[in-house]
């Protein structure tokens, strides 16, 4: 049977017309935001999902996918998450109660040039687009360029790395547009999510250090509750805890800089798989990486309701 829409890879062309029929097709729940525009000068599109409850205080949650070029699963999810919280609110009681109380701001493709790139060039690019006068190579690691112990170890300063930090925090504009966003709605976002592959991680700061956040233990409980729920629900394994130790040093890191900026509820999360595929996950594993992580999705957002 062919598979569903949300069980294939979609060119970047095909994500910027899905955007725009999911906000034209269901207008009284997805408002179109256009936060900025990347080095390339391709816009950057935030869905914002709203319940049909009307609500006195806005509390929310921020969904960026796609800022790794090759991470193809990433974007994916965002999509499916998209449908999936369309198709079953009024339907299923997490979903429902998850927009009832928050809005969710969800944004697709963060680093639209690298992700085209991965589609025309070169499957591996990490990076997005942008080049610099003393170096003929190109691209920055948007996930090394926020202000958080910015270009420090675990980031590097050289054009040429893949993990390269760019020429001052926020940089890129790509950067500047999601921290912006996020500046300017600091009072309401409560839960910050950034989507990444792979390695089937729950993570959260620091990154930037190995020194412990003070809610430490909170977001531990959080993403460890998480984890036992897909190994009960899928079988399947998710290493978690506080990034430094977890994964490596990486700082500069969206989830680090949400974070100090009063976000105290922020996580990476890294989805499958383990390394048999990598970021050549074939699309027939898309729908089981995308309920694995909407089941810690879930987990996280209902008990951060609860909290906030
Ligand atoms: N703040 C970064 C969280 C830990 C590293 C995440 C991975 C995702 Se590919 C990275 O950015 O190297
Ligand atoms: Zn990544
Ligand atoms: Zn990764």
């Amino acid at each position: 049977s062919s598979a569903s829409y949300y069980e294939r890879y979609h060119s970047l062309e095909d994500i910027y017309y899905w955007i725009n029929k999911t906000a034209q097709e269901h207008p009284d729940m997805v408002k179109a935001i256009l936060i900025g525009s990347s080095y390339e000068k391709r816009p950057l599109y935030v869905l914002k999902l709203s319940g049909r409850q009307e609500r006195a205080e806005k509390r929310a949650i921020w969904i960026d996918c796609g800022i790794h070029a090759r991470e193809w699963i990433s974007p994916a999810f965002c999509l499916w998450f998209v449908q999936y919280s369309l198709n079953f609110y009024n339907q299923n009681n997490d979903i429902t109660e998850m927009l009832n109380s928050m809005d969710i701001y969800v944004l697709p493709v963060m680093n639209p040039d690298g992700y085209k790139y991965t589609w025309t060039t070169n499957r591996m690019w990490r990076k997005n687009r942008s080049s610099s006068k003393e170096s003929n190579c190109v691209g920055t690691d948007l996930n090394r360029n926020f202000d958080a112990n910015w270009c420090t170890k675990g980031a590097s300063n050289r054009p040429c790395d893949e993990i390269y930090c760019g020429q001052f925090p926020e940089s890129e504009p790509e950067a500047e547009a999601v921290a912006n966003f996020l500046r300017s709605h600091k009072d309401s976002v409560k839960l910050y999510l950034s989507i990444h592959s792979y390695g089937q991680m729950l993570l959260f700061p620091y990154s930037c250090s190995n020194e412990e956040v003070p809610n430490h233990a909170e977001l531990f409980e959080l993403v460890q509750e998480a984890a036992m729920k897909i190994r009960r629900y899928y079988r399947n394994n998710y290493k978690y805890g506080a990034s430094a130790n977890t994964i490596y040093l990486a700082p500069g890191g969206s989830d680090d800089w949400a974070y100090n900026l009063g976000i105290q509820y922020s996580f990476t999360f890294e989805l499958e798989d383990r390394g048999r595929y990598g970021f050549l996950l074939p699309p027939s594993l898309i729908s089981k990486a995308c309920n694995e992580a909407l089941l810690a999705l879930k987990s996280i957002a209902l008990r951060v309701i609860q909290k906030t």
